[in-house]
């Protein structure tokens, strides 16, 4: 973009603003124009001959969205960073949702600019990049880490191998145990800080206050205890990519100086009084819906939309059963290796029991179940007998971060309730399915039901009228 035919366009019609960010992008190589009108400012992007524009939404002929939803219809592939005063913020995360790259609160300082350009600078060509080569087609070779040959999974790694070379932000979106870590060390793996650090910081997992001196340090005497300065994980992670886990579980506070260290890679340690800078790659995820948490104001939507840049969503184990008797023979082996114990398989019945099993707990819960079934087999081939066993064990508890509020808290009250009881309503229809020997009208008069009612819980809970006799829960 620092070529002729690739200039920027500044549009405001503050003859300072325009001067300042012409000169301060003129000193860094790049080249631009300016207009101090709407109407001139959208003639001349409608030229054609910019590729990057600052828009200032307040103009004194137009309104900025109106540029942008002209210059969207007129098919221009352009890539906007919106200038906005504090109190239209929320103007510019509408913008965002109109193809924005990125806003910039006014005043905005050299450095702020130069990484607003410089980002979307990278991303114009990350894009063109991918629009240049045809997409290759999908193959699993170079992710050896991750069993997985369901079409959506295949997609991911296409997409991994797309966004990992590139800096842009990366959210994971899935439920607990589906495998957001793993495929945030694949992505790192496959991008060019993979010589750098990878640090991991699990969200839910520290108070606020002590979660904010973990991410960004301390000074000594910031607090009590703080008997001496202490590097946080921003600057350990040097330039090398940072993955936030869990990060629906930030208090606002700390979601604000997070929002700000992603726009202008800068953090302040906690009594610190200057900034400091970190190149940090960032990798968050979620298994929450983080745009409800926007609704109901518990997520900041700003961060949410610099989060969301590339979102990466990985679906349950449910939705990818084709995938369940790899994983089980992965894990087999794995155990085995593992234990020095010897099981060659699955028997057809258990191995058809298990690929219909909910796995609400995903990849991870069927990993333990695995290990747990090899410790328990007595013969090479695990049979049903050795999963009912399983099944008296008890179902696995799914993992949950703590919950920070009352809603949050009520919440996890009602997803445990809906979990365990799900569990519970499952066993039932099996027994009674088994006492009827498989007859589903039988069964439902058994338990004083109404026959559509009774199979439409089997339908929910993936059974059949086979799941009688042999079938037990995993
Ligand atoms: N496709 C897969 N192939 C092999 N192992 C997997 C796969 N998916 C997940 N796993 C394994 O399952 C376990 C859970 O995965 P991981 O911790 O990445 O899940 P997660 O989505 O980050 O969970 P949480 O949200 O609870 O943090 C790990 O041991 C991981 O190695």
């Amino acid at each position: 973009m620092e070529t002729e035919d690739r200039r920027i366009l500044i549009i405001d019609d503050e003859p300072s603003i325009c001067a300042g960010c012409r000169m301060t992008l003129a000193d860094n190589g790049y080249v631009s124009d300016a207009c101090s009108t709407g109407r001139s400012g959208l003639k001349a992007l409608l030229s054609g001959r910019y590729q990057l524009v600052l828009l200032d939404m307040k103009l004194p002929d137009m309104d900025g969205m109106d540029i942008l939803q002209k210059v969207k219809d007129s098919g221009i592939d352009l890539c906007v960073i919106v200038m906005t005063g504090y109190a239209s913020v929320k103007n510019a995360v509408d913008a965002m949702k109109l193809g924005t790259f990125d806003y910039l609160s006014k005043p905005f300082s050299d450095d702020e600019l130069l990484n607003a350009v410089a980002l979307a600078v990278e991303n114009r060509r990350f894009k063109e990049a991918h629009m240049a080569v045809r997409r290759q087609p999908a193959t699993r070779r170079d992710f050896g880490n991750i069993i997985g040959e369901n079409p959506r999974i295949l997609q991911i790694f296409d997409d991994i191998r797309k966004v990992a070379p590139t800096d842009t932000t990366v959210l994971l979106c899935g439920e607990s145990g589906t495998g957001k870590e793993l495929f945030a060390r694949e992505l790192y793996a496959h991008s060019h800080r993979s010589d750098r650090p990878f640090m991991a910081v699990d969200c839910s997992t520290f108070s606020s206050s002590l979660l904010e001196s973990e991410l960004f340090g301390h000074t000594k005497g910031a607090f009590t205890g703080a008997v001496q300065d202490k590097e946080g994980i921003f600057s350990a992670a040097g330039n090398g990519t940072l993955f936030l886990d869990e990060v629906a579980n930030l208090n606002m506070d700390i979601q604000a100086k997070l929002l700000r260290a992603l726009e202008t890679h800068e953090f302040k340690p906690v009594g610190a009084s200057r900034l400091k800078k970190a190149d940090v790659r960032f990798i968050a995820a979620t298994n929450r819906d983080l745009k409800t948490m926007v609704r109901e104001g518990r997520f900041r939507e700003d961060l949410f939309y610099r989060l969301n840049v590339f979102p990466i969503i990985i679906p349950p184990l449910r939705e990818r059963r084709d995938d369940i008797p790899r994983l089980l023979y992965h894990f087999l082996r794995q155990t085995c290796r593992q234990t020095g114990k010897r099981v060659d398989g699955f028997s057809d019945e258990s191995l058809e029991i298990l690929v219909n099993d909910d796995w609400p707990g995903n990849v991870r819960q069927l990993k333990n179940v695995v290990a747990r079934l090899v410790i328990i087999a007595d013969s090479p081939v695990l049979e049903c007998q050795h999963l009912s066993d399983h099944w008296e064990a008890g179902p696995e508890p799914v993992r949950d971060e703590v919950p920070d509020s009352l809603d949050a808290l009520k919440a996890a009250k009602q997803n445990l309730l809906d979990v365990q009881f799900g569990e519970i309503e499952k066993a039932f229809l099996k027994k009674a399915l088994s006492e009827a020997g498989g007859n589903i009208t039988r069964a439902a008069r058994r338990v004083g039901m109404q026959r559509s009612n009774f199979s439409t819980l089997m339908k929910k809970h993936g059974l059949n009228s086979a799941a009688g006799p042999s079938s037990d829960r995993i």
